[in-house]
């Protein structure tokens, strides 16, 4: 199947800083990507890149298209919802809807006032009166109401309470996600969605550090217990993280041996949290244990 984002060597530079440094990768139709990483890593320029709002270097494709030359044609099939929802708050909210329903052919508006119907947005309610989380919940209701190929979220969940982000999500899923679909996500709250996501991908500095599918990770990474007795058998498998913890340390490893990482304990999957900042900030020096 053609990948709907094919990316190769993506580069951009702000004055002397390489906000992008090649970055490559594909995602197939039907998957929920998580494009995670930390302050100043590079996201928002990749979906800048990827919705031609910025220009990058390097080649890219998305739904078959060049997504600064052929803008118009990619954003009547692609969504996307920028960390700063924009609407215009002098609009009622029944009329942002109605004036959504009149400029996008491909929005369905029972499912917007269904999304709304879970919020406490009154429809008869300037937009300039509700809450700024509200304007983000109306936001999203109009924009999972489109029925795009791609949906791009930028920290969709900003400034949401956490009940609002279970069910906003959980609708994301339920009401929203079809294998037709494909979603590119981030966020810094990765606990949040990590259930829904197929694909993990973590950049840094510009860099991408791990592109994975959620469903491989269990067999590619393992965490250890490790106690001081077994520290230097551990150390020679080569862990890509290590740190301290009660009695021991936590070691995670990387495509190792399963046979001899189990001679040293039990082995879990390392959280999503945890796999981040072992990829993010690795650390292999055995500090003391607690
Ligand atoms: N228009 C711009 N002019 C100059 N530098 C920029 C511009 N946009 C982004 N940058 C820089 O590029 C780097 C990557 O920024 P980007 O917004 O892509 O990061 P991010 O991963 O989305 O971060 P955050 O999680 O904080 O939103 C940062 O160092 C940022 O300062």
């Amino acid at each position: 199947m053609e990948p709907i984002i094919q990316a190769r060597g993506l580069a951009k530079r702000y004055g002397n800083h390489q906000a992008l440094n090649q970055v490559s990768f594909d995602i197939a139709p039907g998957r929920i990507v998580g494009l995670i990483g930390p302050n100043g890593a590079g996201k928002t320029t990749a979906l800048k890149g990827i919705l031609g709002l910025a220009e990058v270097e390097g080649e890219l494709s998305v739904l078959g298209m060049n997504p600064v030359k052929q803008r118009r044609e990619l954003l009547e099939q692609v969504s996307f919802i920028a960390d700063t929802a924009i609407l215009p708050r002098w609009l009622k909210v029944s009329e942002a809807v109605e004036y959504a329903a009149s400029v996008h052919p491909k929005f369905n508006r029972a499912k917007a006032e269904a999304f709304l119907a879970k919020t406490k947005i009154n429809p008869k309610s300037k937009i300039s009166s509700l809450s700024k989380g509200m304007i983000t919940q109306l936001h999203l209701s109009l924009i999972m109401a489109i029925d795009s190929k791609l949906l791009v979220l930028d920290e969709p969940t900003l400034g949401l309470d956490i009940l609002y982000r279970k069910q906003f999500y959980t609708s994301l899923l339920n009401d929203y996600f079809d294998a037709e679909k494909t979603i590119l996500i981030t966020t810094h709250q990765v606990e949040e969605v990590e259930t829904i996501l197929t694909d993990l991908v973590f950049i840094n500095d510009g860099q991408l550090v791990l592109n994975v599918a959620m469903e491989d990770i269990a067999e590619r990474f393992v965490e250890v217990h490790i106690n001081k007795q077994q520290q230097d058998q551990a150390a020679a498998l080569k862990p890509i993280h290590v740190s301290p913890r009660l009695g021991g340390h936590t070691a995670i490893f990387e495509n190792a041996e399963r046979a001899q990482l189990e001679a040293l304990g039990s082995l879990h999957t390392p959280s999503i949290t945890d796999l981040f900042v072992a990829k993010i900030q690795p650390n292999v020096a055995w500090g003391h244990a607690q």
